[in-house]
């Protein structure tokens, strides 16, 4: 059983489109990027799984169980951080989190909340008022709420936007922290490809409210058909000429030429076998494999018409 699926899911506003006719799952335990440009859709899907709004088409299950009839307990097995969560600024953080365990019920709240406040790293801050609260210390809050009821789910909408690298960081360690926690699947949302490449274990890419791509970050930079730069360290320039041809064999560009440096541009298939082959041939004194980023993924689903990569 999936964490989440979405099913042909169309969720229009007015004459905008926000999501169109949207299928993806998350695994169970995973954590799961959602990328996308501006206006991709994003929140709007996060909206829909938490069931503050409903799609105009299709469905979504959390935990096996459908959104639109999924009942108080189902809810509580989602945490929601919402992009632009804020707090009444005359609580505390400590009154923040008794609030949100009255909405939810919760069983032990005191105990709970001491809990969430140190998994966040705000047990120092929990008795000053949220008003006072740096833009960081808010997003941990958010996160502290939204971990309140022991989710199985964590559906975490630009959690990093607007921190400082400090604040990213640490939001990144939490992260890691609970995603390698048993049972918690976590889903965010970022335009920083990067972030999603060091957390998550496959992303999705949204354009306009379209999957574009869809995969674990490795496949789908080794399906893009993107190339890969290869640094090859000759021991000797007089090698440059002779390596050339084995280069363009394995349908290598050479881009650069440094001493007995070369800059190649080749298909990921072809990199490792080129270098074993000039390793047979001339002395190599080093070579170097850069795997294409996810920004190029990224670039590239968004100039091509929808399609999904299994
Ligand atoms: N309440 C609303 N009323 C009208 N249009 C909306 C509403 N919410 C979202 N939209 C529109 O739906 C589209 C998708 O918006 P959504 O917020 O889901 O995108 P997003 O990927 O989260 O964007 P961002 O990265 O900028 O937060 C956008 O065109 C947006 O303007």
């Amino acid at each position: 059983m999936h964490a989440i699926e979405v099913n042909e899911v169309t969720k229009t506003y007015g004459d905008v489109t926000a999501l169109d006719s949207l299928s993806l799952a998350v695994e169970k335990g995973s954590t799961f990027g959602l990328l996308g440009t501006n206006g991709a859709g994003k929140s709007t899907l996060f909206k829909l799984l938490v069931g503050h709004i409903d799609p105009d088409a299709g469905s979504l299950a959390v935990s096996g169980t459908d959104v639109a009839t999924a009942g108080a307990a189902i809810r509580r097995e989602v945490g929601y951080l919402p992009e632009h969560a804020g707090f009444p600024p005359a609580l505390t953080g400590r009154e923040v989190l008794a609030f949100t365990a009255r909405m939810h019920d919760l069983t032990a709240p005191n105990e709970r909340i001491t809990n969430v406040l140190s998994v966040v790293g705000l047990e120092d801050a929990a008795d000053r008022r949220v008003g006072g609260y740096s833009n960081g210390m808010t997003r941990r809050l958010g996160l502290a709420t939204a971990l309140l009821s022991q989710p199985k789910i964590l559906l975490l909408d630009e959690p990093t936007a607007g921190l400082d690298p400090r604040g990213v960081s640490m939001f990144h360690r939490t992260v890691r922290h609970l995603a390698d926690s048993e049972d918690l699947t976590v889903v965010l949302s970022s335009h920083v490809l990067s972030e999603a490449e060091s957390l998550c274990d496959s992303v999705a890419i949204l354009h306009e409210g379209c999957l574009q791509a869809e995969g674990s970050v490795a496949a789908l930079k080794r399906q893009s058909d993107t190339v890969v730069d290869v640094h090859i360290r000759l021991r000797t320039p007089d090698d440059v000429d002779d390596v050339r041809e084995t280069i363009s064999a394995h349908d290598g560009d050479v881009s650069s030429v440094t001493g007995s440096s070369l800059a190649v541009k080749c298909p990921p298939s072809m990199a490792i076998d080129l270098v074993s082959t000039l390793d047979n041939t001339v002395e190599l004194d080093g070579y170097e494999i850069r795997e294409p980023g996810l920004e190029r993924v990224f670039e590239r689903a968004l100039t091509k018409p929808a399609r999904m990569y299994e």
